[in-house]
């Protein structure tokens, strides 16, 4: 994940040479403090002498712990930009479909704080867990050397430590297993709170929302449990290092008693041991540390493990440019749910219009999703121009579709910006049929600063049946060779009704309109009717005259549509 791994290079040389330095330093202690008692020179230097070398220790260490939070900060920056490259990558190459999955909520997450806690394993942790490391091991060789007894000593303490690192780290991952989804839950639905006001306080619910209330108190108790058990590892971990340290003073007492230490070494080793065991404890508290962020990390290797879309080197020859057709489609949106769209198949002609139409959760939508490839089928074939989805790059899929769904998202920029996403090089006067046919040119008037002013984040200046328009001022200048477009009854008012009959018999002349059709007009005036029911299935094909002399479900539809539609005109 490190874009530059000769970066790792210098950082842990650094990170391990200030263990070293600093291991030594504490080890020359001993020398130093048995020097000065004795009166004459240890290992061929005098007391002065030692403290010299103390003081070189101290100054190379400071000048190398500098040198190891550069290549370390270095490498942490590395790691964040490599990541951010990764994720972006990887964003790029999944399905449209994968980011309403739980996996993009995760995506969200992680890019906005967690890749910077991320950051901080190379930043904070990795080089102090290997500073300290070679710190304790210079340190026992050292005692090794000075007297084989507290050699042992030190040596024995090494797997006591590494146990209740173990036993620690395996009780706060126990902890995490039980607070963590909890935890999950509660954000949802503190951000499901604030997002829903609207309808909490429609429903007098606003001072009291019992899914917030049962997830508070699930996460509350969750969290106690969890606390116990870290609390638990905590302890031991504290009274383990307690013990290690008596244990220690007592040995090195018992040596000195009996005449194998000298007092003041004795003591020397004393403060040495102290400062061992408060090392081993911070190589326990940076583990720790690093298995915190463990499912940062984990999260991390979902998204980017995520299965990407699969393409084709090359673009595949697009032998019928501007057909679609569906051929024998099945599609279910997750392996245990129940098929969507089930043996599903439809042509649409070049240039020709086609609506959509039946119940709610027929699958209207699901069919313009999987014309779009924001899923793969499991069943059947997709295909665009004459050529199978599956066998075309993104760019190529995307060249020959315009989408104007209901979810039309702007871009926090200028209104102008936002039509011309559609096609960057269109002339002036493209951009102003455009925008007349659509209505555009009616919102710039309105708007303070015409077409110079910034819609807001996913337009949110502009009603909804504003941005469809803007939507539809895009697809006009796109020019795209196939449009499919939800006729939204939600952004349906009179006047963008309008727009949208002038827009779709504009972009019928050189385009095929595939439409999820709510509006009697729109239906009647398709070259094609599509009726799919309930289940997902196709249940008539042809035009408005067949449909209707076929009588079924589509005429009791288009007869409940027009007395539903002809009661709400007389009003
Ligand atoms: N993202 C999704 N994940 C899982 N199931 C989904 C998803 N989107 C739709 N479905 C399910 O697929 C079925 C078809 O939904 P779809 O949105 O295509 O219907 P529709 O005909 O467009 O409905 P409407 O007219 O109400 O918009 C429904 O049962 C729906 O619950």
């Amino acid at each position: 994940m490190i874009s530059h791994p000769e970066k790792m290079r210098p950082a842990v040389a650094a990170s391990i040479a200030v263990g070293a330095v600093e291991g030594l330093a504490l080890a020359a202690v001993l020398p130093t403090i048995s020097a000065l008692a004795q009166g004459s020179a240890v290992w061929g230097l005098g007391f002065a002498g030692w403290l010299w070398i103390l003081a070189i220790a101290s100054a190379a260490s400071f000048g190398l712990n500098y040198l190891a939070e550069r290549a370390n900060y270095a490498v942490a920056l590395d790691f964040l930009l490599s990541l951010h490259r990764l994720v972006g990558d990887q964003v790029a190459k999944q399905p449209l479909g994968w980011f309403a999955r739980p996996l993009a909520g995760a995506l969200s997450r992680m890019v906005s704080s967690e890749l910077m806690s991320a950051g901080e394993i190379f930043a904070h942790m990795f080089g102090p867990l290997l500073s300290r490391t070679t710190a304790a091991v210079v340190i026992v060789i050292a005692a090794w050397f000075w007297s084989p007894a507290l050699g042992l000593i030190l040596t024995v303490a090494i797997p006591v430590f590494v146990l209740i690192t173990l036993a620690s780290t395996a009780l706060m991952r126990t902890g995490r297993a039980i607070h963590e989804p909890a935890e999950i839950v509660l954000a949802d639905r503190v951000v499901e709170y604030a997002q829903c006001q609207g309808a909490i306080r429609s429903c007098g619910r606003s001072d009291h929302y019992p899914a917030l209330d049962r997830a508070l108190e699930s996460a509350y108790g969750a969290k106690t449990r969890a606390l116990w058990l870290e609390t638990v590892g905590m302890l031991l971990s504290g009274m383990v290092t307690q013990g290690v340290v008596v244990v220690l003073i007592t040995v090195t007492g018992s040596l000195a008693v009996d005449g194998t230490l000298k007092p003041i070494p004795a003591l020397a080793f004393i403060g040495l041991a102290l400062r061992f065991t408060s090392t081993l404890s911070a190589i326990t508290t940076s583990a720790m540390a690093l298995e915190s962020r463990r499912p940062l990390l984990d999260g991390l290797d979902d998204v980017l493990t995520a299965q990407a879309l699969p393409e084709p080197e090359v673009p595949a020859v697009l032998c019928s440019p501007g057909a679609v057709e569906l051929d024998d489609v099945t599609f279910s949106y997750s392996p245990d749910a129940a098929p969507a769209l089930r043996n599903v198949s439809m042509t649409v002609p070049a240039r020709s219009m086609a609506a959509l139409v039946g119940p709610s959760g027929a699958g209207k939508t699901t069919v313009a999703r999987v014309i779009s490839r924001f899923y793969d089928v499991q069943g059947g074939r997709v295909l665009v121009g004459g050529a199978p989805v599956r066998e075309q790059t993104t760019e190529q899929l995307m060249g020959q579709l315009s989408m104007v769904f209901q979810d039309v998202y702007l871009f926090d920029d200028t209104l102008m910006a936002n039509v011309r996403l559609g096609r960057a090089d269109a002339t002036e006067a493209e951009v102003s049929e455009a925008v007349e046919l659509a209505g555009v040119a009616e919102i710039a008037q309105r708007l303070p600063d015409g077409w110079d002013t910034r819609v807001g984040e996913g337009g949110r200046a502009l009603s909804g049946g504003e941005r469809q328009r803007v939507a539809i001022a895009r697809a006009l200048l796109k020019k795209a060779p196939v449009v499919l477009l939800d006729e939204a009854t939600s952004a349906l008012d009179v006047e963008n009704e309008a727009h949208i009959v002038a827009a779709v018999d504009k972009l019928r002349e050189k385009a095929t309109v595939i439409i999820i059709a709510h509006r009697l007009a729109t239906i009647a005036r398709a070259d094609t009717i599509i009726a799919l029911d309930s289940d997902g299935r196709i249940e008539a094909q042809g035009t408005h005259a067949e449909l209707l002399d076929g009588g079924g479900t589509y005429a009791r539809f288009w007869h409940r549509l027009q007395s539903a539609q002809g009661w709400q005109l007389t009003n």
